[in-house]
């Protein structure tokens, strides 16, 4: 299937299992891989039937702000769901990376979730 993909959204939000945690806000960068069949849009060049990666950044960038989870896994979970039930998206492939949270990983920590079908 067709994938429409955002990269490194940075969002920062409170985040964690520690006392410490639940006073600040941390960065997170997340990563979206969604299913679509892209042919609709480009045989009509019309946006209303693309996946429109500017409204889907916006929505998750203002649900993380408002967030406030203890684990990332939650925030992942929640957000895959969000985005199969406002968006209508079949299949999801969603990191979210916490740069800050060990400083000896360079790369970052976090989870890489996939949810729903992705059908050839
Ligand atoms: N699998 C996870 N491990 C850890 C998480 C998490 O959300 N998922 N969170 C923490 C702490 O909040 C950590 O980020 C503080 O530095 C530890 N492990």
């Amino acid at each position: 299937m067709d994938q429409v993909f955002i990269r490194g959204l940075e969002v920062d939000a409170v985040i964690g299992a520690y006392d410490w945690e639940r006073t600040i806000r941390q960065r997170l960068v997340v990563d979206l891989e969604m299913g679509w069949d892209i042919r609709p849009a480009a045989e009509t060049d019309d946006l209303n039937l693309a996946l429109d990666y500017a409204s889907v950044s916006r929505r998750v960038l203002e649900y993380v702000r408002a967030s406030s989870f203890e684990l990332v896994e939650t925030l992942a979970e929640r957000l895959a769901t969000l985005l199969m039930s406002e968006f209508h998206v079949p299949w999801v492939r969603l990191r979210i990376n916490k740069p800050g949270a060990v400083t000896q990983a360079t790369g970052g920590v976090g989870v890489v979730i996939e949810r729903g079908e992705c059908r050839a």
